[in-house]
């Protein structure tokens, strides 16, 4: 049977990126995506809002709900400081097995701890599974209307703490007009926009920064 779009992907990330080099992983599925078929990726260039937003910040734990691939998995932890760990929650198990693949191709499993499940399961267990208190950063970017329920059960397990960043992917398209709502209307957000492009296209798109205020 024809490969999947994630295969595909894989084997030119094993073709043209060197082992070891995140920069060169990153490089690769740019290249697949602008020259051979449209993944959902964050893609270049909100991914160079990303990387803005992590250099800034320095996290030490970071959450990061919906792997895909692992396009923004590889761009967030080669920015992470030694000792830093990055969760990534994953729901379908082939783009899971994939992501596994990009990652350890970028040399970067030590700090990424990729769990496969639905993110309402194993946002409660983080404490108790992974001795985390607080997470210093999350990024959004699995099925838009998650979004919101899972911002508040991050709230109602203790998970958010005071200057904790939560970024957001496709704030335009597909778009999550109820968690838009909340963050940009809540006392407990400051919230701001980045406008972008969806990837690779003249589409717009952005990333919402909301960042909690406890
Ligand atoms: O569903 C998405 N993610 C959760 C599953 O992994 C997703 C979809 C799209 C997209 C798709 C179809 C289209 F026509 C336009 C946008 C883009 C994204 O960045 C995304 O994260
Ligand atoms: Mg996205």
């Amino acid at each position: 049977t024809r490969s999947t779009r994630p295969q595909r992907l894989l084997k030119v990330v094993q073709k043209r990126a060197t082992r070891g080099d995140p920069q060169s992983v990153i490089s690769a599925v740019d290249h697949f995506c602008r020259h051979s078929e449209w993944a959902m990726n964050v893609g270049d260039e909100k991914g160079s809002i990303l990387d803005s937003v992590v250099s800034e910040l320095s996290p030490e734990k970071v959450l990061e709900l919906g792997t895909y691939c692992g396009y923004s998995t590889v761009r967030i932890a080669r920015l992470l400081p030694p000792g830093a760990r990055l969760i990534t929650l994953e729901f379908n198990a082939d783009y899971a097995a994939i992501a596994r693949q990009v990652i350890a191709w970028a040399g970067l499993e030590d700090k990424v701890q990729l769990v496969e499940g639905a993110s309402e399961d194993w946002i409660p267990r983080m404490k108790e599974h992974y001795g985390i208190e607080t997470f210093d950063f999350v990024f959004l970017d699995h099925w838009k209307d998650r979004y919101l329920p899972d911002t508040k059960l991050m709230e109602d397990c203790g998970l958010l703490r005071k200057g904790t960043v939560l970024l957001a992917d496709n704030v335009i398209c597909p778009g999550f007009p109820d968690y838009l709502e909340y963050v940009r209307n809540s006392l407990s957000y400051k919230s701001c926009y980045f406008k972008s492009h969806l990837k690779y296209t003249k589409a717009e798109d952005g990333l919402e920064k909301s960042v909690f205020l406890g």
